[in-house]
């Protein structure tokens, strides 16, 4: 079929991929597979490497919409894919390394939510992002803090470590997964949009909102609650807003009520949102790279 020669086109296949790559240290052990720290042997670059079990091409075909994505769209606030290899049974993925790591990791190691000046740098970022990948008809599905990560120079890159977002192009989902519920747009709860695609891409807007007061709360709104009292609670509530809003700025205020509008039609496009005062043309990374310094210090102390 179609889909199968392109998944071929971006993937390696019967080259050892340890002739090119050292595996230098390990990331933690994801929902699935492992993920290590890798290094190039020629030019040093480092990656972050994906490794999965493959037992069938229909496992590789899982793969392959991912991994058309992130080598057919490349951008400066989206993870870039190194290159990928289906070798000895398994496939893997290295993924340009990002110094600073998730921005939720970032904010537990310090114990304390982003200041406002660092929101608006990420935040564009974010915009920049998700305008390129909404432009190219890509939906991420699960924007969240953990899905945000920063590089050792405070560049902002678009991740995804969750199931969502592979079967991205294709809008068929293998399994009814449903995606971590806090960040959960309302009609994705709903799916009252079944009629065209369960979601359109106006629900990472809902879920940047969200983000959002993650980044000013260390959590998100209803973090407390039980996943399935969360599903009710986003459909039958008004939208969240700041627990302490005379801490932070109107424009603050207000972009985030701008993305958290219950009907997604009314909600604005990346593209709009760019323009808003809050975040327009705000293009500062020296809080950002103070709070990369800070937490890498911290990381060497304990
Ligand atoms: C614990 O401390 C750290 C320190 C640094 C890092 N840095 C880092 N840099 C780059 N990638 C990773 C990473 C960590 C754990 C799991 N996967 C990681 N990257 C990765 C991402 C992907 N795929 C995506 O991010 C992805 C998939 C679908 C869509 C999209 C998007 F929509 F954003 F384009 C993005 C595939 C394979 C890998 C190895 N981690 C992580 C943790």
């Amino acid at each position: 079929t179609a889909r199968r020669k392109s998944a071929y086109k971006n993937i390696t296949r019967d080259v050892d991929p340890s002739h090119k790559w050292d595996i230098i240290g390990e990331l933690g052990d994801g929902a699935f597979g492992k993920v290590y720290k890798a290094q190039n042997k020629e030019n040093k670059s480092l990656a972050a490497l994906k490794q999965v079990e493959i037992k069938s091409e229909e496992d590789i075909e899982d793969f392959s919409v991912e991994i058309d994505i992130l080598t057919e769209f490349r951008h400066e606030n989206v993870v870039g894919l190194y290159e990928a290899f289906v070798f000895d049974g398994k496939l893997l993925m290295y993924i340009e390394f990002c110094g600073g790591g998730a921005i939720d990791s970032i904010m537990v190691d310090l114990e304390r939510p982003l200041t406002e000046n660092q929101i608006r740098y990420v935040c564009n970022k974010m915009c920049c992002g998700l305008e390129f990948l909404h432009n190219n008809k890509v939906i991420h599905r699960d924007l969240k803090a953990g899905n945000v990560l920063l590089t050792g120079e405070g560049d902002v890159k678009l991740a995804d470590f969750g199931v969502s977002a592979k079967n991205t192009r294709t809008n068929q989902r293998r399994d009814s997964f449903i995606g971590t519920p806090y960040w959960m747009a309302p009609e994705v709860i709903m799916c009252e949009t079944l009629k065209d695609s369960p979601y359109n891409f106006k629900a990472d807007i809902w879920s940047l909102g969200i983000t959002l007061i993650e980044f000013a709360q260390i959590e998100p709104p209803n973090h407390d609650m039980h996943p399935m009292r969360v599903l009710i609670k986003i459909q039958k509530s008004d939208p969240p807003s700041l627990a302490k809003p005379s801490k932070w700025s109107k424009n603050f205020s207000q972009f985030i009520s701008k993305c958290l509008v219950k009907n997604a039609d009314m909600r604005p496009t990346a593209a709009e949102l760019l323009e808003h005062p809050f975040i327009a043309g705000y293009d500062d990374k020296k809080d950002i790279l103070n709070l990369i310094m800070e937490s890498k210090a911290e990381v060497v102390e304990t």
